[in-house]
C-alpha cells in the first residue's frame, strides 16, 4: 500500500550503493511511495553519474561510497555481488550507529560472508533479495512498480534484532512486495534451481545455437520463433551480474546442475530407445506445473516479463519481443 504523501517517511536517508536496474527501480519506487526523505546514490563511473543526474531519481549523487552512506539510516548494496566486500570495506567507517544495512543480491550466504565482517557493532544487517527483475540493466532500465506483487526474501543472520527485520519488512511491503524470511543456505538452494540454473541453461543454449550457426551456416537467429526467442531474452541478462551469481553460489548451482544433468541423460536415453511414454509422462507433468504458475500469476500478479501473454505490457520491453521493428 503506497504511503500517503503527508505521512512520516519510514527512513530519513536511504543510500544506494550502485544504481542499475534494481538500484534505480528502488529509487523511483521509494520516491513514488514516500518511503524516505532523501535518496543518496553512489556510482563509480562519471558517465553513469551523468545519466543518473539526467534521469533525476537520486536526491544526491556521490563518487565515493563512504560519502553516500554518511547519515543514512538505511544502506542498500545494489551492485553485482562480487563488488560487495570492497564496498563494505569502503563504507565501514562512515556508517551511522543504529543504521540498517541490507542488499538485493541474488545469492545470500556469500553476501553475509563478504559484508558481515565489515559492519561495526550497533549496525544491523538484514540481507534481502527481491524476486523481481528483467533482462535489462543500467540506470535507464529501472521503473517504480518493479517490486509490486513480488516476493522479497529476507535472510537475517542469527542474532539480528527483530526490530530491524520488522522495519525492513515494512519497507519492502511499502514497495508492494510480500515478504518471506528464510535461512540463507535454504535461499541459495531454492534460487539455484528456480533462477540460477534457468539462466545457465539459457546462456548455454543460445551459445550452442550461435556456434552452430557459424559452423554449419544454420539460420538459427533468423528463424528463431517462440521457444528460442524466450531463451534469448534470458540470455540477454547482464554478464557481470550473472558471472558473480555463479561464482558466489557455486556449491548449490553445482548440486542442482548435477541433478539436472542426470535428468537430461534419462531423457536422452528415452529419445534414443524410443520410449515415448517416458517423454510424454514428463511433458504432461511439466505442463500441469506451467498451468499452476500461470494461475498463480493471474490470481493478481503484474508480470513485466510476459507482456504478450498477459496483455499487460511492462514499461521496459525487450526488442526481441518485436522482431519486425
Ligand atoms: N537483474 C535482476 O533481475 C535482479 C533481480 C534481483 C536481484 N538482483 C541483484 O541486484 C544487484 C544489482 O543488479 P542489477 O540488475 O541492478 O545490475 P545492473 O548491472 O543494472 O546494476 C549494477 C550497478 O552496479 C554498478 N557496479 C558494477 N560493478 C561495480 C563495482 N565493482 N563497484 C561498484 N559498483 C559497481 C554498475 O555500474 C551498475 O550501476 C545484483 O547483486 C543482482 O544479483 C538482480
Ligand atoms: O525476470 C527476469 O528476467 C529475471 O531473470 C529475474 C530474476 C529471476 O530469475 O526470476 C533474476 C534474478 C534475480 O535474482 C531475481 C529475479
Amino acid at each position: 500500500m503506497p504511503a500517503t504523501p503527508d505521512a512520516e517517511p519510514l527512513f530519513g536517508r536511504v543510500a544506494l550503493l550502485g544504481a542499475g536496474l534494481i538500484g534505480s527501480s528502488l529509487a523511483w519506487a521509494i520516491r513514488a511511495r514516500g518511503l524516505a526523505a532523501h535518496v543518496s546514490a553512489y556510482s563509480r563511473r562519471e558517465e553513469t553519474r551523468r545519466t543518473i543526474a539526467e534521469l533525476g531519481f537520486a536526491d544526491s549523487l556521490h563518487d565515493n561510497p563512504g560519502d553516500a552512506v554518511a547519515g543514512a539510516d538505511l544502506v542498500i548494496f545494489c551492485a553485482p555481488v562480487g563488488a560487495n566486500a570492497a564496498l563494505a570495506e569502503a563504507i565501514t567507517g562512515q556508517l551511522s550507529p543504529g543504521a540498517i544495512v541490507t542488499d538485493v543480491g541474488s545469492v545470500k550466504q556469500a553476501v553475509i560472508r563478504d559484508i558481515g565482517p565489515f559492519l561495526p557493532d550497533g549496525v544491523h544487517f538484514v540481507p534481502g533479495h527481491p524476486i523481481a527483475g528483467t533482462e535489462n540493466s543500467g540506470p535507464e532500465a529501472g521503473f517504480a512498480d518493479l517490486f509490486e506483487q513480488r516476493w522479497c526474501i529476507l535472510t537475517p543472520p542469527p542474532g539480528t534484532p527483530e526490530a530491524a527485520t520488522e522495519k525492513l519488512t515494512a519497507f519492502w511491503q511499502g514497495l508492494g512486495s510480500t515478504i518471506e524470511v528464510m535461512d540463507a543456505a535454504h535461499h541459495d538452494k531454492v534460487l539455484a534451481i528456480t533462477s540460477h540454473l534457468p539462466h545457465l541453461i539459457a546462456y548455454t543454449i543460445v551459445g550452442t545455437a550461435t556456434d552452430l550457426e557459424e559452423s554449419e551456416r544454420a539460420e538459427v537467429v533468423k528463424f528463431s520463433a517462440g521457444g528460442f526467442r524466450d531463451f534469448t531474452r534470458i540470455a540477454g541478462s547482464d554478464p557481470v551480474m550473472w558471472r558473480d551469481v555463479f561464482l558466489h553460489n557455486r556449491e548449490s548451482v553445482l548440486e542442482m546442475l548435477q541433478r539436472f544433468s542426470e535428468d537430461l541423460t534419462a531423457l536422452q536415453r528415452a529419445i534414443r530407445w524410443g520410449e515415448g511414454e517416458t517423454l510424454e509422462g514428463l511433458f504432461r507433468r511439466t505442463r500441469e506445473i506451467r498451468a499452476g504458475v500461470v494461475d498463480a500469476h493471474q490470481a493478481g500478479s503484474f508480470d513485466p516479463r510476459e507482456p504478450e501473454r498477459s496483455g499487460t505490457a511492462g514499461p521496459v520491453q525487450d526488442k526481441a519481443d518485436h522482431p519486425a521493428e
